[in-house]
């Protein structure tokens, strides 16, 4: 399915594949333009991404592409859930201007592009270090998204907070011409930040996914109430491990909120992975420490 579909209110969303059809379309928007880029299985954290684009900008943009370059081979790209009905029907309710769907002969018609962007050494900590080559993949099919799509603007999730800070070192590192706008964690009411990747949990394990953010919880509690930076991840450590049985800590640490390497006072940023069963999840949260005096 291509073009333009319209739902009951009058919006207009139309839904382009080749990077051809996306630059006709692209060139037809006039003002500022705001980009979310996704994976599809949309839900209300992408809704969220979309508002604040919405508000932002004068014109929308949606890319949905499962990027192969970023999944090791071990990793879920083939059961990576692909919603795309549904996706449009959300981007539609959220006021997209133009959903860009291409395939994966699309975005790479030579296959793998020999070069890459290079994401430096916080590339290689924390998710790089559990994914050898996530961030090479991510930022260079970011980078292509950006050549492609031209925005003014453009909006990332706190959730995936490294990912974020790297698209902002990347822009700035590389002068590249747009704004990077963080978008704060969207979370279900029990406190599960939402992702896509959640709905492989089962009940059991959805009761498990909770440690990732009790732990965060309890860690910024212990900020609050004045604890330094090794009994603000004592109290994460204890929470995590006190949680429904079935979360695997992968890591819990306390970084400098632009996650450069050194001590950590002020403003600080507390990061969670955990597996549960076979699903990989992630979480963070701003903490604040009491200067060291
Ligand atoms: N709960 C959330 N709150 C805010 N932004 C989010 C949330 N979940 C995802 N995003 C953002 O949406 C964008 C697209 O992310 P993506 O399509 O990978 O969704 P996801 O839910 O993070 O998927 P996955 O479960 O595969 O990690 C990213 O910028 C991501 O940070
Ligand atoms: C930024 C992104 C769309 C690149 O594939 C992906 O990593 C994601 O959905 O967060
Ligand atoms: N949500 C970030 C993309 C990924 O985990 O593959």
């Amino acid at each position: 399915m291509t073009g333009p579909t319209v739902d009951g209110g009058g919006q207009v969303t139309e839904l382009v594949h080749t990077r051809e059809e996306l630059a006709a379309a692209r060139d037809g928007l006039k003002g500022t333009v705001g980009v979310v880029m996704t994976m599809g299985a949309l839900h209300s954290g992408h809704e969220t991404l979309l508002r604040a684009a919405r508000e932002r900008a004068d014109h929308v943009l949606v890319t949905i592409f499962v990027n192969p370059l970023q999944f090791g081979p071990n990793e879920d790209f083939d059961r990576y859930p692909r919603t795309l009905d549904a996706d449009l029907e959300i981007c539609r309710r959220a006021g997209a201007d133009v959903v860009f769907a291409p395939s994966v002969a699309d975005m790479y018609p030579d296959g793998q592009p020999r070069v890459r962007v290079n994401p430096g050494p916080l590339g290689e900590d924390l998710e790089g270090q559990s994914r050898p080559g996530f961030f090479h993949g991510v930022l260079t099919v970011v980078l292509k998204l950006l050549q492609l799509t031209r925005p003014d603007l453009t909006f990332f999730g706190e959730k995936d907070y490294q990912q974020l800070t790297l698209v902002r070192r990347m822009a700035r590192d590389l002068d590249v011409p747009v704004e990077v706008v963080g978008v704060p964690t969207v979370r279900e009411p029990d406190g599960l930040a939402l992702s896509s990747r959640n709905r492989y949990l089962s009940p059991v394990e959805r009761e498990a996914a909770l440690s990732l953010s009790a732990a965060l919880r309890a860690g910024a509690e212990a900020a609050d109430a004045g604890a330094d930076a090794g009994a603000v991840l004592a109290a994460a450590h204890a929470a995590f491990g006190a949680g429904t049985p079935g979360a695997r800590l992968d890591y819990l640490v306390l970084t400098d909120p632009d996650l450069e390497p050194g001590p950590v006072s002020g403003p600080a940023r507390l990061l969670v992975a955990a597996w549960v069963g076979g699903t990989r999840l992630i979480d963070n949260a701003a903490i604040r420490l009491a200067p060291r005096s």
